[in-house]
């Protein structure tokens, strides 16, 4: 029997979707440390949240950052307790080499998938980091560098060899999420548009129904 599929819920930013997640069994959540980002929370906001029990099993706290500077970074560990930082900007192999070094924590590289070329960046990456969210790549003249709910081809990752850990994301719902599991073969998924009722708000039935969704694919 192969495992159950891991599911991170991004973009957490309140205690009903905090506590749904956990409730329905989500492996990780994702803390959005990016202002312009309607989903982002200070690093006293994601401690509060991470705090939060009674709701079931605790996720692992993620910390998503878009091209932040060292003292950026040292103020949000300085408040939230994060397990993984999800690099989500342009950060360069050494910048994330850098990071994972200076904070001792695991790096997840997001990469922007739209062509077998953007495959290739996977090799130089990998050294450096510990796993990746490959996700879809920001449609021109979008605001926000992910979390728009556009999919890219899952067909790119067929019979692909990926050499970290990885998950997969954009564009996912608990409609899409068993299809995408199968054509690409991913053992744990992110979503967050999917289980928003408007941009930025997350939905507690939203987050069971794609939870549930991904763990009987
Ligand atoms: O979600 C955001 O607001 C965000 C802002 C800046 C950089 C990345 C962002 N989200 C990245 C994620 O991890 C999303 O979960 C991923 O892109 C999938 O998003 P969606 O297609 O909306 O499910």
């Amino acid at each position: 029997m192969s495992a159950r599929v891991q599911v991170k819920i991004c973009g957490i930013n309140d205690g009903a979707a905090y506590d749904a997640a956990c409730r329905a069994g989500a492996d990780y959540v994702g803390f959005v440390f990016y202002p312009p980002s309607p989903r982002s929370v200070t690093p006293e906001q994601a401690a509060m949240l991470a705090g939060r029990t009674g709701a079931g099993r605790q996720p692992l706290n993620v910390g998503l950052l878009v091209d932040a500077a060292d003292a950026e970074i040292e103020a949000v560990l300085e408040a939230a307790p994060l397990g993984l930082l999800q690099l989500h900007g342009e950060e360069s192999p050494a910048r994330c080499a850098a990071i994972r070094d200076r904070f001792g924590l695991p790096v997840m590289k997001a990469l922007g998938i739209a062509s077998e070329a953007d495959l290739d960046l996977l090799h130089a990456y990998a050294p450096h980091v510990d796993r990746f969210l490959l996700d879809a790549k920001a449609p021109r003249g979008a605001s926000l560098p992910g979390g728009n709910a556009n999919a890219f081809d899952w067909s790119l990752l067929s019979g692909r060899s990926i050499p970290r850990p990885w998950m997969l994301a954009g564009g996912l719902n608990s409609v899409n999420v068993a299809s995408a599991i199968r054509a690409t073969g991913a053992t744990a998924v992110d979503v967050s548009s999917g289980v928003e009722r408007l941009r930025g708000v997350k939905d507690p039935v939203l987050i069971s129904s794609f939870v549930a969704a991904a763990h009987a694919a």
